[in-house]
Order: structure tokens, then C-alpha cells, then sequence
């Protein structure tokens, strides 16, 4: 898991660290990480250029520079402005044979040392030109803590910025580095650990394929398991215009890990969805939660009707418009920027322009978890956690993946994963099925997909399994 901090509690924690060991120690530490990562990055043959600012983060990448130099790179320093480039950065990087040069035209390599959590955003004069260059040329960029001249606590672009392949963040990631239209040009996050004590602090937080474990006791059935205590969802979704909506969310739902779906609506549809899935249960009976509104009639009754049942609910769609006042079970809203906009009463682009300042609003107004789909879908909890997805790609904009994507949140739930964790699991496997599947694809590939990907992520290979065990 990436979890990224604001740079107001990167400093506190700064504060702290560096009454212990010192400022010289955590640069030092900032440094080697640094140099590691990009001698891991960049193929020692090549000659790396340095674009460095007047702050602390020139100082790293100057030390970082000495290192690399001392490993037989060769390194070249473009500095912003002389007189203010880190004065003992500059001079170990000059003594470790580092050359200075006018400009960065003509390297392949950069580093990206210009401003860190430091600046404000948007770049000019040199900087700007050089961020020019990189956009133009498009050379191999590591960018040091943050890409310069992005927003660091919010992911804003205000004028140009550096577009990095890979970025060397230190302690922890900075929100701007996962969120907002700045997190489309921080490549890789690499975190490079520099001593800090953040445990304490609320964090932003990104679940990746490697955090199975964590919810493996509550995903993977035991073996004394059947289907009433794996969990029954109830699926109320789709409608006459929209019969699609119907299967795509019973096919995500049965790609989950609940032990049975109940379908309810209208016969001739609920007949239609058995056709073509047999395993599916049209009858009402108690049910552990609820998916409603996927595609479904535009009327108060399906919320209405699930919520008396009292248990966990995924609200998607046309569900969105019949709000109660506030949630008393655990329930995960799943609107898009539009739908959001729709229910907080403002325009789309105020939402696009701050999708997590809204979606805290939402969740806090209704008392429950928001999860605002869009390239960067945010779950938020009533309470504030918030995590952010990564996994995806843009071929999953397409038809129906919303439909998937409620049923296998929705059998989550049912499954006892709360709103929060169901929605944050579900958002990274269906991005990671879409990742498998490369594309162009359709909703129903990644329903099929996911179920392969729940399994890998619960039950990953450990070294010592045999190759070609599992198809
Ligand atoms: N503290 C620590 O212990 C550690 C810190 N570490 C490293 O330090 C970095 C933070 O360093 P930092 O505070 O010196 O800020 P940094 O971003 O390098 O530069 C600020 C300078 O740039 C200027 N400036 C800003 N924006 C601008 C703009 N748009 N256009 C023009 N100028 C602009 C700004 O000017 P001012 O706003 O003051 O006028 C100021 O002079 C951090 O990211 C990490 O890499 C690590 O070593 C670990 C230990
Ligand atoms: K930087």
C-alpha cells in the first residue's frame, strides 16, 4: 500500500526527525535512496543531467549526483541559479567529478531537481523551458520527492510542470503525486524511507495488488464454509431500457465472493437474468447486503424497499436520486462526477475541478462511504480515510463497467467486507482485470476477468510454487 501525506505533516514530521539525527542525516539518507534508485532506473552507460533549483531538493539530488559520480556515472549539472544552488551539495557533487553544463539539450537522462514540496505551482523563465524540452523531447525523467512546478497537496497544474517517468518520493507519497491532473505526470511512485514517524498521521492511501493479505480471512471461504456464511447479496438492478445493466451486475456479482445472489425485479427480467445465469435466485429471502439502481427504474421504491432490510448497501445509478436524508446501515455510493454533482446541487466541473473536496462533503452529508468514479476513483469514509485507485486503465471508460463493477462490490459487501474496504477492493481488482485484459475491451471481459484476479490477489504465488500449477 502507497500512502501519501500533505506537506504541512511532512514538515511536522521533519521537525521532529531532525531534532534527533539532524537536517545534514535526513539529506543524507534522502540522497542514497535517491542515487539507488536512479543507478536501478538509468543504464550506466548514460550520462545523466541534473536540473537543479535553489532549495533542498537541488541539495539531494547534488548529493545523490556525488554518489552516482563516485560509482563511475557520469553526471552533468544544469543549475537553475548558481548562487543559489545547496553550497555543499554543489561542492561534493563537483568534487566527485560532476561537470556543469549550460543546458539540458541533448541528454536522454534527467533528473528533475528544480523544486520539491517547497513551490508552488506552475513553472517560468528557465524552469518552464526546460519543462518545454521534456514535453517536446520526451528524455527518460526521475523527478526527486514531487515532478516540479505540480500542486504537492492537491494535484493542481498551474502552468507547465516536468513530466517524469519514474518519482523518488521521500517518507511517504505527497497527494499531488496521486491525485489531480499532477498525478498523470509522476510515473512510477518510488518511496524512499528517511526516517520519519508519519504513523500516527491520517493518510491518503493507495491499495495495490500486493495488499491480499490483509483481507484474505474475510474474502477467501473457510473450510467449513456454505453458501449462507460466505453471504447473500441482494441484486436489484436493471430495468426494461436497460436489461443489460441487469446482467453485467449479477456477472460482476458472481465474479465475487458471496455464496449466492438474489435477484429481484420485474419477472420477465428476473426470468431473462436466470436464463442466462442459472446459479441466480429470482425470490426475495434475507439477504447480508444489497446492490441497487445499477440501470434500474428511476423511483424511490428499490432503495427504499432494500434499506428496510437494514444491512450493508451499494447505491449506484438511479439509486443516487432517492437519497435518504442520512445512512443508518454501512452504505458505499457509487457516482460518477455528474452524479455527484447531482446530488451535492453543483455543477460537474466544480466536482471534476476538487473531486475530493466533494466527495468528503457527500460522505459526511449522508453518513456514508462515497466512492466518486473518474481516472482516479476516490473512496471516501464518513469519517475522512480516504484511498485513492491506481489500478485501470482508460479502456475501462466503456459501458457497463459501473454495472460490473456495483455487483462486485456489492458481493464483497455481503461477503463482511465493510463499505470502505469493499469499495477500495473493488475499485483495484476491476482497474487490475482491466490492466490484464489490455484492451479495447467490454464490461463483460472484466466480469469475467475478475474472478482470476480476486483469486491472485487473496492467494498470490509464494516463491517456491510450482510454474503452470494454476491455469
Ligand atoms: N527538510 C528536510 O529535512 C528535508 C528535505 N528534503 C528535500 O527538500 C525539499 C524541500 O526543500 P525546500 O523546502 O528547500 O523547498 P524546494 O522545493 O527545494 O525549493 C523551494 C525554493 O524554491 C523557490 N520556489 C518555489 N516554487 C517556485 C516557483 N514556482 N518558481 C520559482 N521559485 C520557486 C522558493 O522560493 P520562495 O517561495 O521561498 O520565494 C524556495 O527558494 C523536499 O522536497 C525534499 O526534496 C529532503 O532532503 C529530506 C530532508
Ligand atoms: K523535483
Amino acid at each position: 500500500m502507497l500512502t501519501a501525506h500533505t506537506v504541512a505533516q511532512v514538515r511536522a514530521a521533519e521537525e521532529v526527525a531532525a531534532a534527533d539525527a539532524g537536517w545534514d542525516e535526513l539529506m543524507r539518507r534522502a540522497a542514497a535512496g535517491l542515487a539507488q534508485h536512479v543507478a536501478r532506473a538509468v543504464p550506466a552507460t548514460e550520462t545523466l543531467v541534473v536540473l537543479v533549483g535553489p532549495g533542498n531538493n537541488g541539495g539531494d539530488a547534488l548529493f545523490a549526483a556525488a554518489h552516482l559520480c563516485r560509482e563511475g556515472r557520469r553526471v552533468n549539472l544544469c543549475l537553475l541559479d548558481e548562487a543559489k544552488a545547496h553550497p555543499a551539495g554543489l561542492a561534493a557533487a563537483r568534487e566527485a567529478g560532476a561537470q556543469m553544463v549550460d543546458r539540458p539539450e541533448g541528454h536522454r537522462h534527467v533528473v528533475d531537481a528544480i523544486f520539491g514540496i517547497g513551490a508552488r505551482p506552475g513553472l517560468a523563465g528557465t524552469a518552464a523551458a526546460w519543462a518545454e524540452w521534456i514535453e517536446r523531447e520526451r528524455p527518460f525523467v526521475v523527478a526527486v520527492d514531487v515532478p516540479s512546478g505540480i500542486g504537492v497537496d492537491d494535484g493542481r497544474l498551474d502552468g507547465p510542470a516536468i513530466r517524469a517517468d519514474l518519482t523518488v518520493t521521500f517518507a511517504t507519497a505527497k497527494h499531488g503525486l496521486l491525485l489531480g491532473p499532477a498525478s498523470a505526470l509522476a510515473g512510477r511512485v518510488e518511496v524512499v524511507d528517511i526516517g520519519l514517524d508519519l504513523a500516527g498521521e491520517p493518510a491518503l492511501e493507495a491499495l495495490d495488488a500486493g495488499d491480499g493479505a490483509r483481507f484474505r480471512d474475510a474474502i477467501v471461504p473457510g473450510h467449513d464454509a456454505h453458501k449462507y456464511t460466505r453471504g447473500v447479496l441482494g441484486v436489484r438492478a436493471g430495468s426494461p431500457q436497460y436489461a443489460g445493466a441487469a446482467h453485467l451486475c449479477v456477472a460482476g456479482a458472481q465474479a465475487g465472493p458471496a455464496g449466492m445472489i438474489r435477484f429481484v425485479g420485474a419477472q420477465d427480467l428476473a426470468r431473462r437474468v436466470v436464463d442466462r445465469a442459472p446459479e441466480i435466485v429470482a425470490r426475495r429471502g434475507r439477504v447480508q447486503a444489497w446492490v441497487v439502481g445499477s440501470g434500474g427504474e428511476d423511483s424511490p421504491v428499490p432503495l427504499a424497499s432494500a434499506l428496510r432490510d437494514e444491512v450493508p448497501i451499494v447505491v449506484d445509478a438511479t439509486a443516487l436520486h432517492h437519497l435518504p436524508q442520512s445512512f443508518e446501515v454501512d452504505a458505499l455510493l457509487t457516482p460518477h462526477a455528474g452524479e455527484l454533482a447531482a446530488v451535492l446541487g453543483v455543477d460537474r466541473e466544480a466536482v471534476e475541478a476538487d473531486p475530493l473536496r466533494h466527495a468528503r462533503e457527500a460522505a459526511e452529508r449522508y453518513t456514508a462511504t462515497v466512492l466518486l468514479k473518474g481516472p482516479r476513483t476516490l473512496v471516501v469514509a464518513p469519517d475522512g480515510r480516504t484511498r485513492v485507485n491506481l489500478s485501470g486503465t482508460p479502456w475501462l471508460g466503456t459501458a457497463g463497467a459501473g454495472d460490473v463493477l456495483a455487483g462486485f462490490i456489492g458481493s464483497l459487501l455481503a461477503t463482511g467486507l465493510d463499505a470502505f474496504d469493499a469499495g477500495s477492493v473493488g475499485a483495484l481488482l476491476h482497474g487490475l482485470a482491466a490492466e490484464r485484459l489490455r484492451g479495447p475491451l467490454v464490461a463483460s471481459d472484466v466480469a469475467r476477468e475478475l474472478g482470476s484476479v480476486l483469486h491472485d490477489f487473496c492467494e498470490p504465488r509464494r516463491p517456491g510454487d510450482g510454474e503452470g500449477e494454476r491455469p
